[in-house]
């Protein structure tokens, strides 16, 4: 649109804050099992960084009294594009927040906004630098993650919460549609990869999932092994399995609080200028699971809160047209497999119910 000023050039999703009920059980899932690298700790609050990372963190766990997502922090290329932020969403008519350097312990002066999908996001340049234990081979686990990847979010309206982050200049990477071409699911990119945002239709504003990266499938399936060494093989929601969209390797945890947590690795580059979108229908059951197990009911159904700029909780709205779970044949993943070539037909072997 003529007059829109321009987006701010956003490089990645860089990191998450959450708020956690019991901080002490928070530590033991995220530092004790999952392994991430302890950068600051304060007697509220966690900053935790992933073994590639070298920016303060990339998740904060402060405690609370409820579970919430209390923002999302994108990297912006310079220090000027924080107020082409502010810029931006201020015509959008969205609140906005300037705030100082250190108003988050580790990072530098921020613009925070509410914007149109109800989520409260931050957008910072700087950061304070800290060691990157890439090849800190003595200090990584067998499970060692290596940074931040995504964030996923539920949103009623998958459609214009695309045409949303199209409009800030991330490029679409894959989507589930039906044959009337509605949106069930998209992911959206500005790093080269598949997503640093995903779009999950569904009662919202929600946080479905913060996603990390690790760099080899076995250290996702320590975890796996490590969770059930300690009896906490609960914290295990779906997977691991092989996701359809994306083609990455996954597993879906759920943190003390139920916040959900997906370790990720072996997607693919996005980053030349005409890569194509990869569209599914929203029957084929491998669009979530190319192999693996059926998409589990929670996994559509939950999500975590999020708070707006007062710390106040979102109110939800559902979606207006039909929901994903309720179109697809069976469970997906393994629901049903073809056996006359066409998707959906004939029945998988094996099977629970
Ligand atoms: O389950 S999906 O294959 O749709 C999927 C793909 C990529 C993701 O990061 C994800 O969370 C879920
Ligand atoms: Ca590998
Ligand atoms: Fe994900």
């Amino acid at each position: 649109m003529s007059g829109t000023p321009a987006p701010p050039d956003i490089i990645r999703a860089a990191y998450a804050e959450l708020t956690v009920t019991d901080l002490a059980a928070a530590r033991w899932f995220y530092v004790d099992v999952l392994g991430l690298v302890v950068t600051a700790e304060e007697p509220g609050a966690l900053y935790l960084r992933a073994f590639e990372e070298y920016l303060h963190h990339s998740l904060v766990l402060r405690a609370g009294e409820s579970p919430a997502l209390v923002r999302l922090g994108y990297r912006v290329r310079a220090p000027e594009q924080v107020a082409v932020a502010e810029t931006y969403f201020r015509a959008l008519g969205a609140r906005t927040e300037r705030v100082a350097a250190g108003a988050t312990r580790g990072i530098g002066e921020a613009v925070r906004v509410e914007d149109p999908l109800g989520f409260t996001v931050e957008f910072f340049y700087g950061a304070t630098h800290v060691d990157r234990f890439t090849q800190a081979y003595h200090l990584h686990g067998a499970n060692a993650i290596a940074r931040i990847d995504h964030f996923n979010v539920l949103v009623p309206d998958v459609r214009a919460a695309t045409a949303y982050y199209r409009d800030l200049g991330f490029g679409v990477s894959e989507k589930i549609e039906d044959d009337e071409e509605h949106l069930y699911a998209a992911w959206l990119y500005r790093k080269p990869t598949v997503h640093d945002i995903a779009l999950t239709g569904g009662d919202g504003p929600r946080l479905h999932h913060v996603a990390f990266a690790a760099n080899e499938r076995h250290q996702i399936l320590h975890t796996c092994d490590v969770l059930g060494s300690l009896r906490a093989e609960q914290h295990i929601e779906r997977g691991p399995g092989r996701h359809g969209v994306s083609n990455a390797f996954y597993l879906y945890l759920r943190d003390p609080d139920g916040h959900r947590i997906e370790i990720y690795t072996s997607d693919y580059y996005t980053g030349d200028p005409d890569n194509p979108t990869v569209r599914w229908d929203v029957h084929d059951n491998r669009r979530r699971s190319f192999w693996g197990h059926e998409v589990v009911p929670s996994w559509y159904s939950e999500g975590s809160t999020v708070l707006d700029l007062n710390g106040r909780p979102r109110p939800l709205t559902a979606p207006t047209e039909q929901r994903e779970a309720s179109v697809t044949i069976g469970a997906d993943g393994f629901g049903e497999v073809a056996s006359d070539g066409g998707p959906g037909t004939g029945f998988k072997l094996g099977h629970q119910s």
